[in-house]
């Protein structure tokens, strides 16, 4: 089998050798070129399965070598990196077939999902010899799961894309720039239900699923209960070219195995109606898959089959049927630790997580508690039709504290109720229906008779995030964000320091290069 080739095209020795460190663990063979004619002169020696190819957009030949890839080799996936935002040449540049349009420098994680999606997809180029000829071998279809031919090329010719680019805030353009004071993914409004959050890893987890929303790739979301898997899949499956297509839900918690391959493959017994799955249901869609850690051996080797094959035969029947689903898995368990409980197969585990989101715990996301909590409460106050116009001090002040163990749900609920019970015009801590802890370091919910409740007591590791949390940030601020000397003060190490940063979604500015 023939290597996979990516080349790398950067007038900028140093950005070329910083994308190659980037791309290295991929195991895939790197080659470089300064120039646009070097690197048509490669394109054409053949064997390439994926440009990457660094743009200044204000140039007015930027697109030249998009253009000429497009028409030369248009199996041939191309990511383009914009060295400032531009809407408008992002848009040109969707036109034309850039399949992934990022602002360079971005993350590696980001560029690495970016790549191994596209090259799950692209067969490689043809040779030179099958130039000129206008379009030869077009992208492989990379298995049954791979894209469908309207997807192939990911232009923004199809509906779903024109119309996503055309104004509503879908742009892939968006690495390094500042997320909007809400709903990051506008698009989602359709939906009706809006993403809102600007907290740091929620945004990372956000920019990882613009840059493979396009693509049919699985992707594995990870997180707590309540902590918004639901909604980022069907954003992400409203942003995608399946967008007009079905969405599709099934939850397995609780249910038999036998419920459950029911409803996702459908029945066709020998005698009797047959009944189409989710599977089927979800065609030209999406379905996503919630609580996946859950489901039986039978039941994930036959996932496996799916994902690898595209196949599957409904129950009671030997008849093969080809699926056309981007599936998107949920989880609230770690995943890695049930591979290694040998509860869940290694081989599936990789399959569906070279793309994952990890969607951090409502507690850990600062501000956003009350940026949710506003957007609950106008939400609310405008369906219950009540005049509740915002939120007394002392019942913000209970919101921040409390650790939220059911997330985001569980905020919803509460504002929710608090909207309809509360009598004046300020939700009051009293309408929250619950007692907060009145020490800040507790974070702890306590019944109204003052003792914390046994049901609330939480893991003595957990418990302890919060305050660590709060300690480095203040320790961070008061020193200006200066690690080495915030480290010292702190009595531990950079890496320490570091890593902790990172779990607390602290990395504010920081483009993450490494991991
Ligand atoms: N960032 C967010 N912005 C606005 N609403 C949100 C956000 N995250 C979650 N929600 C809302 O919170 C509720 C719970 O979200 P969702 O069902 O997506 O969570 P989940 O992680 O899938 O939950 P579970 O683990 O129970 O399946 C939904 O009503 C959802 O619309």
């Amino acid at each position: 089998m023939n290597e996979t080739r990516i080349l790398i095209v950067h007038p900028d020795s140093s950005a070329r050798t910083l994308m190659t460190s980037m791309l290295q663990t991929l195991g895939v063979r790197l080659e470089e070129a300064d120039s646009d004619r070097a690197a048509v002169r490669r394109l054409e020696r053949g064997d390439i399965n994926l440009l990457i190819a660094g743009v200044d957009p204000d140039d007015p030949d930027a697109l030249e070598l998009l253009h000429y890839v497009k028409r030369k080799f248009p199996g041939l996936p191309v990511i383009l990196l914009f060295s400032v935002a531009d809407a408008e040449r992002t848009r040109e540049a969707r036109q034309r077939g850039a399949e992934v349009v990022v602002r360079f420098p971005l993350p590696a994680t980001q560029l690495r999902a970016a790549v191994a999606q596209l090259l799950g997809q692209a067969e490689p180029a043809p040779r030179s010899s099958a130039l000129g000829n206008g379009p030869t071998a077009a992208i492989g279809h990379g298995g049954p799961l791979g894209p469908t031919d309207g997807e192939s090329a990911m232009n923004s010719a199809s509906p779903a894309t024109v119309e996503a680019d055309a104004g509503h805030g879908w742009t892939v353009l968006s690495s390094t720039t500042a997320p909007p004071a809400t709903a990051s993914w506008t698009g989602a409004e359709r939906t009706e239900a809006v993403l809102v959050g600007e907290d740091e890893s929620l945004r990372q987890a956000i920019e990882l699923a613009e840059t493979i929303a396009a693509t049919r790739a699985p992707v594995l979301i990870h997180g707590e209960p309540g902590t918004g898997k639901s909604l980022v899949a069907r954003t992400l499956h409203h942003q995608s070219p399946r967008g007009r297509g079905p969405f599709i839900e099934l939850r397995c918690l609780g249910d038999p195995s036998e419920e459950i391959e029911r409803a996702l493959f459908g029945e066709r017994p020998a005698v009797g109606p047959a009944t189409a799955g989710e599977l089927a249901r979800a065609r030209g869609g999406t379905l996503y898959i919630d609580d996946v850690a859950t489901l039986g051996p039978e039941l994930q080797g036959r996932l496996l089959r799916l994902l690898r094959d595209g196949e599957y035969e409904p129950l009671g029947s030997s008849r093969v049927e080809r699926s056309d689903v981007r599936l998107v898995l949920g989880t609230r368990e770690d995943l890695v630790e049930q591979v290694e409980r040998g509860r869940f197969r290694q081989d599936l585990y990789y399959r569906i997580s070279v793309v994952t989101l990890k969607l951090p715990p409502l507690r850990h996301r600062g501000s956003d508690i009350e940026r949710l909590a506003e957007h609950f409460r106008a939400r609310a106050a405008k369906r219950f039709d009540r005049p509740i116009i915002g939120f007394a001090p002392q019942a913000l002040v209970m919101l921040r504290r409390y650790h939220w163990p059911g997330n985001v749900q569980e905020l919803e609920a509460a504002i929710e109720r608090a909207v309809l019970l509360c009598r004046g015009r300020y939700i009051e801590p009293g309408d929250l229906g619950v007692v907060v802890s009145a020490n800040p370091m507790s974070g702890g919910l306590r019944t109204p008779g003052g003792r914390v409740g046994t049901g609330q007591i939480r893991p003595l590791k957990e418990a302890l995030e919060e305050p660590e949390k709060r300690i480095i940030l203040e320790a961070l601020e008061a020193l200006g964000w200066n690690r080495q000397e915030t480290a010292r003060v702190l009595d531990i190490n950079r890496t320490t320091l570091y890593k902790k940063m990172k779990k607390y979604g602290l990395l504010c500015d920081e483009v993450v290069w490494a991991n």
